[in-house]
């Protein structure tokens, strides 16, 4: 039996491995990626590209670096024919996280690179990963809707992209804008539930598909990623400003979570949600529909006052898509959009220095039970 000292419920502060990336320092409410604060690479002008290309290589890329390696990225959009005919075998009411999590899985039967596991091949797979995961997700949206999957504009940004390929037409100037900060911030969160569970699948030197597609399960859960579809569920249940205060009361009398608040390491602002709710407001604006943000607002600040918790990443990360005219269904799946670049970084470093990870469990069943056999049970 483990030391019953050593055991904390769902391993809070738990330090489970070193790690270059990310810091998420929960106290001063800070978001650090390789070094750079959060704050400087959104204000700063980068671009998604730009931050996944730090986050593996551990530097920003020079113009010429970025010029290539978003090129790359770009090219590899395309999904092999067997995936996009795969996509239209699936019953168009299926969940949008388990598509992705089934067609990444399958995407690895057709990765040239399958069963090469040098840290070249890795990072051919995790390019392929990155370009083509909003592919599936766009792809499978059309096909849904009985619209067919529209081939990528490699001039395009990752972020113009995701609408192109959604929709046949190319983002607004401030569309682009807010869906590469949104990009920026989901990146990667140092040892979040996703990650964790990708680092422990590569752990065993499984193969980066495995990985990410354990990932995709664990982002899909309303705890974690699936709290943003969540929280417009919530708006929309709600439904009016002037019964938010007491949608929100009613609920926490009755012990339920509010979802888009609370996080395990946060205990001031989300850094991310102070970018979220400025775009959720601007969205709101240049549609003509305040209402969301609104009530978001309202929400706060009571949520904030009785209970003293703070916004997260998800909670006007939802306002925000809403306004831009995307389908709820979509939120999650796009979190994983972006944070497929952080998921890919922790498997490459997993790999570079990996020992297996396997905790213990503190015993507390049954013990010293006499065996009875079949025929006297
Ligand atoms: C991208 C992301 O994953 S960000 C997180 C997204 N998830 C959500 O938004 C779901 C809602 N939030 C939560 O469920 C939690 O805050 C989590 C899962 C994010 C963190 O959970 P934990 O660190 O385990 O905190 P835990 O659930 O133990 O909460 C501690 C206390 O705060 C309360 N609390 C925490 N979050 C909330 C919430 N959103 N609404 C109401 N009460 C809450 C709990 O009820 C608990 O109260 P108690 O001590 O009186 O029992
Ligand atoms: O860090 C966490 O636990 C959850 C989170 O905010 C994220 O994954 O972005």
């Amino acid at each position: 039996m483990a030391n019953e000292t050593t055991f904390k419920a769902g391993l809070e502060d738990v330090i489970a491995n070193t790690s270059e990336i990310c810091f998420v320092d929960g106290k001063e409410g800070r978001l650090i990626y390789q070094g750079y604060d959060v704050h400087d690479l959104v204000n700063g002008g980068s671009s998604f590209e730009d931050v996944v290309y730090l986050l593996w290589h551990g530097k920003l890329p020079t113009k010429s670096e970025l010029d290539a390696f978003s090129k790359e990225l770009a090219s590899q959009r395309e999904l092999p024919e067997e995936v996009l005919k795969f996509l239209y075998t699936i019953p168009k009411n299926a969940n949008a996280m388990a598509v992705l999590r089934t067609a990444v899985s399958n995407l690895g039967l057709y990765d040239k690179d399958d069963g090469d596991e040098s840290i070249e091949a890795n990072v051919r797979k995790a390019t392929r990963l990155v370009a083509q995961v909003p592919t599936i997700v766009t792809s499978f949206e059309r096909i849904r809707q009985g619209l067919e999957p529209i081939q990528s504009d490699p001039s395009l940004s990752a972020a113009a992209s995701f609408f192109y390929q959604l929709r046949g037409e190319k983002p607004n100037e401030f569309e682009e804008r807010a869906f590469n900060t949104a990009l920026i911030l989901h990146a990667d969160h140092e040892l979040n539930a996703s990650t964790f569970s990708a680092r422990v699948t590569a752990g065993t030197l499984s193969d980066m598909y495995s990985a990410i597609t354990s990932a995709i399960g664990t982002l899909k859960g309303p705890l974690h990623g699936g709290a943003n579809e969540q929280v417009m569920r919530m708006l929309l249940e709600i439904g009016d400003e002037d019964k938010a205060q007491g949608w929100i009361k009613d609920a926490l009398d009755h012990k339920r979570k509010i979802m888009g608040f609370g996080h395990r390491v946060y205990r001031t602002e989300d850094p991310r949600a102070t970018h979220l709710r400025r775009l959720s407001k601007e969205a709101g604006e240049l549609k003509g529909e305040t209402k969301w943000f609104q009530m978001s607002q309202t929400i706060e600040q009571y949520v904030k006052e009785t209970k003293g918790l703070n916004p997260n990443v998800d909670f006007y990360s939802a306002s925000t898509y809403y306004a831009m005219g995307i389908a709820t269904h979509l939120f999650t799946p796009i979190f994983a959009c972006s944070r497929i670049s952080g998921w890919t970084a922790h498997v490459l470093e997993q790999y570079k220095n990996n020992r297996l990870i396997r905790p213990r469990a503190e015993y507390v069943g049954k013990v010293d039970q006499k065996y009875v056999p079949l025929n006297k049970r």
